[in-house]
């Protein structure tokens, strides 16, 4: 356990008008003790280093609220389709194919890119999730993980869950509290009724939360319409899905009477805008979610719908997707950061997370502001949201340990997990 002392310009995330531009930051082992101007850390503070970030903005790490990690085996291997098609032809036939040990160097692989671009949270949903775990707990980082499960029929539906309740055993609160486990039943139109009750029943004697895709297409509208006669939320409310943590990913086709639903029910929002984008499957309706009050977070989905885990890029595409489609006043730059930050905190259910204040978890980034394209410094907000890549972060912290240090990555062997993913890669789509 450390103690930090970090001087830096200082966005804490606390309020719009909180800016720290000669700020000092005190961290004392996981927690933060003081945040402010200079001078302000408590007297008698004694660190056992001292990070000069002069010209850095230090603000909190980024949560990514909705990926697949280890999709990053797929990365270029199956663009330009919609979701379904690009689902049952290219993505579950090569799923099919990954081991276990591809999971571990794939999901490697996403945490030296999350690392890199500055995400030290992330909720995943995917198969062999314990393999994910096992990488997270070496890399450092902190994770909502849920065993992605599909009900094709009722043994492999079960099989799954047992995983998914095995997951929680084992890795629930695992590397000092830093992994959380969550249930991840896939999606209304690939789970039955029966199926999803199971596992709420399960997840709630547990205490866990549920992750889910939802909403995310027409065609799913089209789909359960035809099936049930009504809306995957509707449907999910019906079934008794609803109540306890829930993360919703996508939500893009909900009318007013649902955005209700998602209030009354607490449930949060995982918005993935670029793999929206990029599948065409549509724009999610988030200022008019935010007016109500709905917890929002932001999430990349998988990389090979994106096709990047850059949370900058995510912010910056989540605010001009917006602004495209209603006004220029829609989702304005601290919005969108708030969204990255302490909305996915409330989203993932993580309460001393998201800012940077005293007695919070000591989870923070610093960006390299010493680079022409963050000159002249009008507006810090809007050069991190409209100007800033996932390459300008130099520094990462979580819970007080420094993952990443002058743009070098400490926990993890890149250049080993590079070649690895790229060899795995290339197996499983020649067995493909
Ligand atoms: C069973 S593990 C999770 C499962 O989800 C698939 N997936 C990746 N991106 C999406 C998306 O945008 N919508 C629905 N499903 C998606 C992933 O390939 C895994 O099979
Ligand atoms: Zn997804």
């Amino acid at each position: 356990m450390s103690r930090y002392l970090i001087r830096a310009m200082i966005l804490p995330m606390t309020d719009a008008q909180d800016f720290y531009p000669q700020g000092e930051i005190a961290i004392d082992g996981d927690r933060i003790v003081s945040v402010g101007e200079r001078g302000t850390a408590p007297a008698g503070f004694n660190p056992d280093r001292v990070l000069d970030l002069t010209n850095h903005v230090v603000m909190p790490g980024l949560i990514n609220t909705h990926t697949h990690a280890a999709m990053t085996l797929l990365r270029g291997y199956a663009d330009d389709m919609p979701l379904m098609p690009w689902l049952q032809e290219k993505v579950w036939p090569f799923e099919d194919k990954m081991t276990p040990e591809d999971i571990y160097w794939g999901s490697s692989l996403a945490l030296c890119e999350m690392l890199r671009s500055g995400t030290t949270t992330m909720t995943d949903m995917y198969i062999s999730e314990e393999e994910t775990a096992r990488a997270v707990l070496e890399s450092g980082t902190r994770a909502l993980l849920s065993r992605g499960m599909i009900d094709h029929n009722k043994e492999a539906g079960n099989r799954s869950l047992q995983e998914n309740i095995e997951l929680f055993r084992k890795y629930h609160n695992a590397g000092d509290g830093r992994i959380k486990i969550m249930f991840g039943p896939h999606a209304p139109y690939t789970c039955s009724g029966e199926f999803l009750l199971t596992v709420k029943q399960e997840a709630d004697k547990l205490g866990a939360g549920i992750h889910i895709h939802l909403a995310e297409t027409e065609s799913e509208i089209a789909t359960i319409r035809e099936r049930y006669g009504t809306t995957p939320l509707c449907w999910l409310e019906q079934q008794g899905i609803l109540g306890g943590q829930i993360i919703a990913a996508h939500c893009v086709y909900l009318n007013d009477a649902e955005l209700d639903i998602l209030k009354r029910y607490n449930v949060g929002v995982a918005h993935n805008p670029e793999s929206n984008m990029k599948l065409s499957s549509g724009t999610a309706r988030i200022p008019e979610m935010l007016k109500r009050g709905i917890a929002v977070g932001l999430g990349t989905d998988g990389a090979s719908s994106n096709n990047d885990l850059d949370m900058f890029g995510e912010m910056r595409s989540a605010s001009f997707q917006q602004k495209l489609l209603g006004s220029p006043e829609d989702l304005k730059a601290y919005e969108v950061l708030k969204m990255a930050t302490d909305g996915g905190a409330t989203v993932a259910g993580l309460k001393d997370l998201g800012k940077l204040q005293p007695g919070y978890k000591a989870d923070m980034i610093s960006i390299d502001f010493d680079q022409p394209h963050f000159y002249p410094r009008f507006s810090i907000p809007s050069h991190l949201v409209y100007c800033a890549r996932g390459g300008d972060v130099r520094t990462v912290i979580v819970d007080g340990k420094i993952l990443m240090e002058d743009g070098r990555l400490l926990t993890l062997d890149e250049q080993k997990i590079c070649r690895e993913a790229e060899k795995r890669a290339r197996r499983i789509a020649s067995e493909v």
